[in-house]
């Protein structure tokens, strides 16, 4: 799958072609390797021109490849073979040249790239290193430190910052093929030594030993238990300090780890996930590929709370037409002057115009009148939200989409106030609602397929990896949170504290652990819903409510004012209210001995593993009965709600994929463990999907939605 043609008398173009990116399949590379046999050997061809089909230079190795066994001819010799030629190759990038398509384009003698190419070597977002040569070649072009940067965290760059870095000889906004041709033209003849990378000396620092060190520490903090950025980081000292050949030598050793590793699993998995979420489909058979959106280009947003700001910014940054309302005249200021400097300030960043413009303002409702689509971010109270749904479905056009930001509230509830129930749906941001990738659209049993269609468009729209999801109380991500949440207040009161857990979380791979987490977010938040379910019982110490095991440890810290981080105390101790450095405090662990104490409790040494077992088994045992009641179509969708939304270590795939590779049987055999240990506490249940998953054998996670489709007494 690549061709060859003679072009302008004596220049071979080599067109790769395989739709949609030009990956680098088993067929593109013998395609590769026989036309450039062709056009070395072919004396009318003088020089070569490598370009892809359709505007896209080549997206890289195949990865779909990768779970198999690798058939064809190997990236690296050929490669080599393109830079051995003794006829100028360039490489023409348009579009893409990423990954394995880059290092094709190192291998080549010139790179030639279109102003709006994006370039760069992302493997290490998939658990790889660019192990085409690239770990050895990027650094000898453009340095040790800018390679180092560019290969460990899997940035894409424009063509002007490849000029600058040196990586790209010539950038054109004309006709790229036609620039190289000319390219190729005017080399001919030129000696190509200096232009093959591989036998260019890495310019090396001066205290080599010293970066690396300081290089290694830094990623190994913010790797977070990956495994690939510090590959990536050894295999550019190679560079740095072996020989050619020696480097590329370590350079395979380090890749044949990554290669099979579970972390290159689950980070492919990530990779193609995020892609599957956005073919959505609905219990009734509706589904993203029947449902056409409708065109959105004016919003309202109700609300200019945190989140009515933040969603406010990505609608405007989006090209929207937005109007803001809110009814407090202070707040309403207050708003507008946020949401302009968030606008001003990523213009800035991006250097791009600002949309301030876009957005207008309101005290008044009927501001929203015109708006193709309303999103109300008003406080979490359903007596307001209420009273507003039925005010917007008598304010906006019959055919006006009304969204609710809430994220818990019952999506049906607020539809049944309008006269259009059919045309609501929830959009669920996540703070900071203009920066958090995450967007979950929330329907109805009575929500117009073509609703959800048009909030889905308008996340992809805004940048958000959008996953369509069913109605319940929390949702998707928020329903698996509270197990999460509730094992680990159950593990204080059996001997625990607040840095134990944490730590053993931090340690999965979470950013921050389940205590700091609730500090940042405000103690509070959760009170509030736990008062307005009737769970909360002031002063009253008793560990059953509603019929379960319940601890009132985060209600008897919010009845002391401890709300986390904004009072300067919560499960920690801060220097100043507000303050982000989470001490452990002594008043926190001497309550805690007091309370174990008055309730009877044993305190007991709880390890990591229990810990991470208790309160993500529980997690993940939720999102089973998620699958089983259809509420998440998929797996994967569950996996991305997690990853771009709750800080789910990526490398680990989010909770499903990690269930999956823990085994089912082992997870089911730990919760019922727990569960015979915590008889009084029903989420440690085993899911009746996942009974029924391990009594079909466990099948591979791609395959679960078929025993999820099967009727039960089929089993
Ligand atoms: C031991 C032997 C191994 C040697 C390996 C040597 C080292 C080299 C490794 C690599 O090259 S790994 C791959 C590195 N490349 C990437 O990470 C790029 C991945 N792709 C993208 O970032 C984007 O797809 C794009 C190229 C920027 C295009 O974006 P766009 O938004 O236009 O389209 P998408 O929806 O993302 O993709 C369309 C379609 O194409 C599939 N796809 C994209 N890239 C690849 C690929 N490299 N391999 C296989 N498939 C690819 C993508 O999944 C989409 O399909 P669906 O999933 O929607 O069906």
């Amino acid at each position: 799958m690549a061709e060859l043609s003679l072009v302008s008398g004596s220049v071979g173009l080599i067109t790769l072609q395989s739709p949609p990116v030009n990956a680098l399949s088993a067929a593109v590379r013998r395609g590769i390797v026989d036309t450039m046999q062709r056009a070395v050997s072919d004396p009318k061809v003088r020089s070569v021109v490598i370009c892809g089909q359709n505007g896209v230079f080549c997206g890289g190795a195949d990865i779909r490849e990768f779970g198999s066994t690798m058939t064809g001819p190997p990236l690296v010799p050929m490669i080599h073979a393109i830079e051995a030629a003794d006829k100028p190759v360039v490489a023409a990038i348009e579009g893409s040249a990423l990954g394995g398509g880059l290092e094709l384009a190192l291998g080549c003698h010139y790179r030639i790239s279109h102003a709006k190419a994006r370039l760069g070597l992302p493997e290490v977002t998939l658990g790889l290193l660019p192990a085409a040569g690239g770990s050895q070649r990027l650094p000898r072009l453009i340095g040790v430190p800018a390679a180092l940067d560019l290969i460990t965290t899997g940035r894409h760059v424009t063509a002007a910052e490849a000029l600058k870095l040196g990586f790209v000889d010539q950038v054109t906004d004309q006709n790229t093929v036609e620039a190289a041709v000319q390219f190729a033209l005017s080399v001919v003849g030129q000696s190509l030594e200096s232009r093959r990378i591989s036998s260019l000396p890495c310019p090396c620092p001066v205290d080599v030993d010293a970066l690396f060190e300081g290089v290694m520490q830094r990623v190994r903090q913010s790797a977070r238990g990956a495994i690939a950025p510090v590959a990536c980081v050894q295999a550019v000292r190679a560079a740095a300090t072996l020989p050619y050949a020696q480097g590329m030598q370590r350079e395979q050793e380090l890749m044949a780890t990554l290669f099979t590793s579970g972390q290159a699993r689950a980070l492919q998995y990530c990779f193609f996930s995020q892609r599957a979420v956005s073919r959505w489909s609905m219990p009734s058979g509706a589904r993203w590929d029947t449902c056409k959106p409708k065109p959105v280009t004016k919003a309202a947003v109700i609300g200019l709370g945190t989140m009515g700001r933040g969603i406010t910014v990505a609608l405007a940054q989006a090209g929207l037409s937005v109007v803001a309302v809110e009814t407090q005249p202070q707040q309403l200021k207050a708003g507008q002057r946020a949401v302009s400097d968030m606008l001003e300030r990523a213009a800035q960043r991006l250097g791009v115009p600002s949309a301030v413009q876009g957005v207008r303002y309101s005290q008044e409702l009927q501001a929203v009148a015109d708006a193709h689509l309303v999103i109300e971010a008003v406080f979490e109270d359903m007596a307001l939200k209420e009273q507003l749904f039925k005010q917007l479905s008598s304010i906006c056009k019959p055919d006006t989409l009304l969204c609710t930001n809430t994220s818990a509230l019952d999506i049906d509830h607020l539809a049944s106030q309008t006269h259009r129930p059919q045309q609501v749906v929830g959009m669920h941001f996540f703070a900071p609602a203009h920066v958090m990738k995450l967007l979950e659209v929330v329907y109805g049993p009575r929500s117009a397929p073509q609703a959800v269609a048009t909030a889905m468009a308008l996340g992809k729209r805004m940048g958000k990896v959008s996953v369509a999801v069913g109605n319940c109380r929390g949702f998707v991500g928020n329903r698996m949170l509270m197990p999460y949440v509730e094992e680990a207040l159950f593990l204080l009161e059996e001997g625990a504290t607040p840095e134990t857990v944490d730590h053993a979380l931090e340690e999965f791979g979470f950013p921050m652990g389940v205590f700091r987490m609730s500090d940042l977010s405000g103690l509070d938040v959760g009170w509030r819903v736990r008062k307005a379910a009737g769970l909360v019982e002031p002063g009253k110490m008793s560990r059953v409510r509603q019929g379960r095991r319940y601890s009132p440890l985060g209600d008897l810290l919010c009845e002391q004012g401890r709300f986390g981080q904004k009072t300067g105390q919560g499960w920690y101790l801060y220097e100043t209210p507000g303050s982000r450095e989470a001490r452990p405090d002594p008043w926190l662990h001497s309550f805690l001995e007091e309370y174990r104490a008055r309730q009877g409790l044993v305190s007991r040494r709880i390890d990591s593993q229990e810990v991470q077992e208790r309160c993500l088994y529980a997690l993940i045992n939720e999102g089973f009965n998620i699958l089983q009641e259809s509420i998440a179509a998929g797996p994967e969708d569950i996996d991305m709600i997690y990853v771009f939304g709750y800080g789910w270590p990526r490398h680990r795939g989010g909770p499903m994929f990690y269930a999956s590779q823990v085994g089912l049987p082992r997870v089911l055999q730990r919760l019922e463990h727990y569960q015979q240990l915590h008889p009084d506490v029903p989420h440690l249940q085993p899911s009746s999907l996942l009974w029924r998953l391990v009594s079909s054998g466990s099948p591979p996670i791609h395959r679960w939605r078929e025993v999820i489709r099967k009727p039960h007494s089929a089993l």
